[in-house]
């Protein structure tokens, strides 16, 4: 088993003040990796790293077994899947679902005059597929509800084939159906062994997919706890976590979380 990520004190400092702060992290092959914090605590930015869009200030980074810094990121970007609310901005509005998803296959947000196989094709088809976008082929990505553009963007970050997916608040702004649908989903892809490594971004511990095998807990730039999920989202963790006496319970193969009356 190789490394899908590796980073060793790993400080991103901006305007004097540590975002990440000395995050030392390891994404073992295989691995679905569910990132948990507070607004601001420094998710996003460990996204960015892992994703090579952000060097840090100080430490080293490794992904898929390329140095960061000295590795050509052109080169390692396609290697890596992509789904967050920052790339949806970024896509053309009046472009098809199918196109949009067939953008990716050539590192590209926008279509030009590249000509598309046709097994490019049946791949976009056969990834919207699985994600129930079947209906919405040519339905113009700028109409889409919130659900249904961010079941694209998965869709899209699986055209490349990458080694690395990584999802920022995938279920963030979804009505309770559609969040159960897309656990359901994702959970399917999280235990599919020739799925890539997954690292998720979530607030919510009932948004984590049967199938994810670690936990990262990180507050104020720094990592409170890393590790198997079982062993480490517990209440204790998440309660530091988040600030406030929480309980965590376990629940078949989901996860819920409360936190304790006022006395
Ligand atoms: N370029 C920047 N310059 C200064 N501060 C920044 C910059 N980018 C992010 N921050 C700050 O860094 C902190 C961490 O941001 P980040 O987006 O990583 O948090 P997050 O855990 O993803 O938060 P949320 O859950 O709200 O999305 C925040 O306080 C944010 O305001």
């Amino acid at each position: 088993m190789s490394e899908v990520l590796e980073l060793l004190d790993v400080s991103v400092v901006r305007d004097g003040r540590p975002l990440v702060d000395q995050v030392s992290w390891s994404v073992t092959e295989g691995e679905r990796w569910v990132i948990l914090g507070p607004n601001g605590a420094g998710k996003t930015t460990l996204l960015n790293i892992a994703s090579s869009y952000l060097f840090p200030t100080t430490g080293t980074v490794q992904i898929l077994g390329e140095k960061l810094g000295g590795v050509d990121v052109f080169e390692l970007r396609p290697r890596i899947g992509i789904a967050g609310i920052a790339l949806a901005d970024k896509l053309p509005p009046g472009q098809t679902v199918l196109r949009t998803v067939l953008t990716a296959a050539y590192g590209m947000t926008a279509h030009w005059q590249e000509s598309y196989e046709a097994v490019d094709e049946e791949r976009a088809r056969a990834f919207l597929d699985r994600l129930g976008m079947t209906e919405y082929l040519d339905r113009r990505f700028g109409t889409l509800s919130e659900g249904e553009r961010k079941r694209t963007l998965i869709a899209r970050a699986m055209m490349t084939d990458p080694e690395l997916l990584l999802l920022d608040e995938p279920a963030a702004g979804l009505d309770l159906g559609g969040r159960e649908d897309l656990v359901r989903r994702l959970g399917r892809l999280a235990r599919d062994p020739y799925a890539p490594s997954m690292i998720m971004v979530t607030h919510h511990v009932e948004e984590i997919a049967p199938g994810f095998t670690h936990v990262l807990m990180i507050r104020q730039g720094k990592v409170l706890a890393a590790g198997p999920i079982e062993q480490e989202l517990t209440s204790r963790n998440l309660s530091r976590c988040f600030g406030l006496p929480l309980v965590v319970e376990r629940q078949g193969d989901r996860w819920t979380a409360q936190g304790l009356p006022l006395t």
